[in-house]
């Protein structure tokens, strides 16, 4: 993170330091390394400090990408990303959005989930803020150590680490995820990346390997009791909002009962939703939605299994119960659509459950006559497949390989198009692979998935393979809201965002995937943004005049990788 003494010129566009020489090296935000033209490397000092010649950004984009493929595995492309963002933001950034299909997966899943596990050992510098349970007094000054002041914030994103995509609790490397979402923020929805700030809330970690690691980097002991958690993340938010009274708070990859109440407690109070839930609800009924357009069913005529009613599972169910109310059925007939599966089988009213998973519980009358699993201890997934005939089955359950190939192709025997969604990350939690589902249906399946998988060639048809991935909302649906100057994040907005990006595809071509394709992420931010900030506007939370002119005011709003002057003050 970059502080003074550099200020952004608004009025000019331009950076404007007292800092000279190395220093302006050293800042990431202000350094052009070899692109510092003669003028700049006269007045900043830098004469003698970088080889003479100037480059163009596109001369150092094209080095950086050679060092990036010359690295020998996606850890050390992680790690070289990593390194190019600490030296120069822009570059990182242009190179990041000319070959986002290749970036993408590095900087975010799978391999960002490697650089979370691998964090105190690959440690080289810190970035962002790291607020630790046993300072909550140090909440306020740690935040303005970021240089930013209340109009300088967009946006902020906070993680306890404690779920970390499907990979559990990783403690303070979850800052990682953090900076992940913020650089998927930038290079997709064109958020200014100097107006950001990624956070860790350090409340501990119960990974013992962690704890008995002596390189490990966080505090070192178990996630603290509830009462001091909420005390500490009620500081949390209230100096944030104090501090910085526009940005919106994300937040990412807490455990599931954290993840809910913080959302019920915060999301009515101040510019705040969660990624897992709602960002992943809203990607998923885009990704169904699609589906449904090519099954030629209407969306109300669809049974939905979810495998994993957790944090996502449910945030995936509520806003598919939402839109089949939308569609004409009442609250009861969409809610049993779906039919929602945890870690005992199917959710029944006879089980202990989370309050959260308790509106999709079957009636035990319902499922009188099916069979038990006695290990399991409730109706296993292939029971339910066999007694439901899903059209669609959706996996966020983190169990790799959890659809097997006699229950899809029992799905498949009564489903003309099964739609199947292995949502999991990283890559090997997902519970199929597309080849897999495509060559057990014979083509039949329309897929999408998590983590991005290679096209698959199956009968010689060619299948792109989309990324039911929550990037595909989260950075047009903040984008929206700064644009629209929102005091909240209503379910319309997400809904608007669901449809936006299920708009930008047309899934019905043989092999077309349900979701744009990452290279065109961009579009689909800037689409997304443009349908939330209107969303905004009719459900009375945007604070400024949304008309005609939003789509052209929202790619104006984005941020793009290109160097601006460096003036010497
Ligand atoms: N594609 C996307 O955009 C997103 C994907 N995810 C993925 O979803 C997965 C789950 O994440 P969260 O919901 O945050 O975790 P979570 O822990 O809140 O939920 C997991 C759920 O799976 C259930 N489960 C675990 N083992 C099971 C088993 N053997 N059989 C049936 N159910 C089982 C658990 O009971 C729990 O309800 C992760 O792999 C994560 O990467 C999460 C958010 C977004
Ligand atoms: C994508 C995401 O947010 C997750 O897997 O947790
Ligand atoms: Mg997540």
């Amino acid at each position: 993170m970059n502080t003074q003494p550099v200020s952004w010129n608004r009025d000019l566009e331009r950076w404007e330091t007292t800092a000279r020489g190395r220093a302006v090296l050293a800042n990431s935000r202000l350094n052009k390394g070899t692109a510092f033209t003669e003028e700049e490397r006269q007045s900043l000092g830098l004469i003698g400090l970088i080889p003479p010649r100037v480059l163009t950004l596109e001369q150092q984009m094209s080095r950086a990408y050679s060092q990036f493929l010359a690295q020998p595995s996606d850890l050390a492309k992680n790690v070289n990303l990593t390194s190019l963002h600490d030296r120069n933001e822009v570059l990182f950034y242009r190179l990041m959005c000319e070959h986002l299909d290749e970036t993408l997966p590095i900087v975010y899943t799978p391999t960002v989930g490697t650089a979370i596990q691998r964090y105190s050992y690959e440690y080289r510098r810190p970035r962002g803020i790291y607020l630790s349970v046993d300072a909550p007094k140090e909440v306020e000054s740690s935040l303005l150590a970021s240089g930013l002041g209340p109009d300088d914030v967009d946006l902020i994103v906070a993680t306890d680490g404690e779920a970390i995509l499907g990979i559990g609790d990783w403690g303070v490397g979850g800052i990682n995820i953090s900076v992940g979402k913020l650089a998927v923020y930038t290079a997709a929805g064109g958020i200014d990346p100097s107006r950001t700030i990624p956070v860790v809330l350090d409340v501990g970690t119960n990974r013992q390997e962690l704890l008995d690691d002596p390189h490990y980097l966080g505090n070192r002991h178990p996630r603290v009791d509830q009462d001091t958690y909420d005390a500490f993340i009620e500081t949390y938010v209230e100096t944030a909002t104090r501090l910085y009274p526009n940005a919106v708070l994300h937040w990412e990859d807490f455990g599931p009962d954290n993840a809910r109440r913080i959302l019920g407690r915060y999301r009515n109070r101040c510019l705040t939703f969660n990624d897992d839930v709602q960002g992943t609800g809203a990607v998923n009924l885009a990704a169904v939605l699609s589906g449904v357009q090519a099954s030629g069913t209407p969306l109300h005529e669809h049974r939905v299994v979810i495998f994993g009613a957790g944090t996502a599972g449910i945030g995936v169910a509520d806003q598919l119960r939402d839109a089949m109310k939308s569609a004409g059925l009442t609250p009861d007939e969409a809610t049993r659509r779906l039919w929602c599966v945890a870690r005992h089988g199917l959710l029944t009213q006879d089980m202990a459950m989370r309050d959260f998973q308790d509106p999709y519980a079957r009636a035990a009358d319902e499922v009188a006559g099916w069979s038990r699993d006695t290990d399991l201890g409730g109706i296993s997934l292939a029971e339910l497949v066999h007694q439901v005939k899903p059209t669609v089955l959706i996996g966020t359950s983190g169990q790799g390989g959890a659809f097997t190939e006699p229950l899809i192709r029992e799905m498949a025997a009564s489903v003309d198009r099964p739609i199947i969604l292995p949502m999991s990350n990283p890559t090997p939690l997902a519970e199929a692979t597309p080849a897999q589902l495509l060559e057990w249906t014979d083509g039949r399946a329309l897929v999408a998935t998590g983590s991005p998988f290679a096209p698959v060639t199956h009968r010689s048809t060619v299948y792109q393979i989309g990324q039911a991935n929550n990037a595909f909302v989260f950075p047009g649906l903040s984008l929206g809201a700064i644009v629209a100057q929102a005091t909240g994040i209503t379910d319309g907005m997400l809904t608007a965002a669901a449809h936006a990006v299920a708009e930008q595809v047309d899934s019905t071509a043989p092999g077309a995937p349900l979701l744009p394709p990452t290279r065109q992420l961009r579009q689909t931010s800037a689409a997304v943004a443009t349908a939330v900030a209107r969303a905004a506007a009719r459900d009375g939370v945007a604070r400024t005049t949304i008309g005609d002119d939003i789509n052209t005011r929202v790619r104006a709003a984005m941020w793009q990788p290109n160097y601006r002057p460096v003036v010497a003050i």
